[in-house]
């Protein structure tokens, strides 16, 4: 199968079963800026930042620091349950949301792992290449965060920016969007390229470590996310990653004298740190050395403005 490198538009027909258009239907309602999470109050969505040990995070983006204007768009970050944060936040009805939640979450789960191996399948990688999948190939010990983000409408469109450009720090990242464009992936030569909502269809971001696990044959993404004037844009990022300290490097049977590691091992704990400290620089930050064909990694931007005025 042929895999278009920097975006792919996973048909849910194909890759899935028809309970995933269920579950990303249902997050029309537990989405809604008028429905559940976006529409609480802010003290309770700032409530939501301290409570449980970071497992569920409210907030503007991570990457904000990055950068010396404020991005528009706000998104709660889940990892693992949500339980325990949505009975805090919606203490009468909470079991809506977290059904939904959790039944996405066993739907991605299930979808990512066809995917990495479709992916992997293509570079003639077996399940005994790949120690940390399991016995059977299961990625068993994977981690994954869902990361719900919205875009209000925005009175000056032009001046503004829902999420600046980067890279996910992530294996491959599953991207389902409401019926608003704004996601826009970096191509060399044609520059930013809208990827707009397709119905019943999710996009499939390439991360950091599925780069440096192909070495560099699946280049990570460049992307970022525009607003809109009149529409409020919704979108939720399966984020799909290693065990966390599990050593991620290129896979020895994509190495030769030819094609030299071009990544030093490196854990997805370790990655996000070097992350939040050099940002687009993370990747070139663990290279070990210049690619033979002498294109720097997508994540150094090649050149890339990433900001805005
Ligand atoms: O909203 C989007 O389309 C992009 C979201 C994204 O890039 C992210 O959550 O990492
Ligand atoms: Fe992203």
């Amino acid at each position: 199968m042929q895999w278009n490198s920097w975006a792919m538009h996973a048909e849910l027909g194909v890759c899935s079963k028809s309970r995933t258009m269920v579950s990303t239907r249902a997050f029309s309602t537990v989405l809604n800026p008028r429905g559940r999470a976006f529409s609480l109050s802010h003290p309770a969505k700032a409530q939501s930042c301290s409570i449980a040990g970071g497992r569920f995070r409210y907030g503007v983006a991570r990457i904000s620091s990055f950068f010396p204007k404020l991005m528009w768009s706000e998104g709660f970050t889940i990892f693992g349950s949500p339980l325990e944060h949505a009975c805090q936040l919606w203490p009468q009805d909470y079991s809506n949301f977290c059904d939904v939640i959790e039944e996405y979450e066993k739907e991605m789960k299930i979808l990512a792992r066809r995917l990495m191996w479709l992916m992997l399948g293509s570079l003639d990688i077996s399940k005994e290449d790949v120690k940390w999948a399991g016995p059977k190939g299961d990625f068993k010990g994977a981690n994954a965060a869902i990361q719900l983000n919205s875009y209000p409408a925005c009175p000056e469109p032009d001046r503004a920016m829902g999420l600046a450009a980067h890279t996910d720090s992530t294996l491959l990242t599953i991207l389902y969007q409401n019926n608003t464009s704004g996601l826009q992936v970096h191509r060399d030569g044609s520059g930013w390229v809208t990827v707009p909502p397709i119905p019943d269809t999710l996009v499939v971001n390439i991360g950091d470590l599925l780069h440096i696990l192909s070495n560099g044959l699946y280049p990570s993404v460049l992307h970022r996310a525009m607003v809109n004037r009149t529409r409020h844009r919704l979108s939720v990022a399966y984020l799909y990653g290693p065990p966390p300290n599990v050593q991620i490097s290129p896979l020895s049977k994509l190495v030769d004298l030819t094609h030299p590691p071009l990544y030093r091992p490196v854990t997805w704990t370790e990655y996000l740190g070097t992350k939040a400290k050099y940002f687009d620089k993370a990747l070139s930050s663990v290279r070990l050395c210049v690619p033979l064909n002498g294109l720097v990694d997508v994540n150094d931007h090649n050149g890339v403005e990433v900001g805005w005025t």
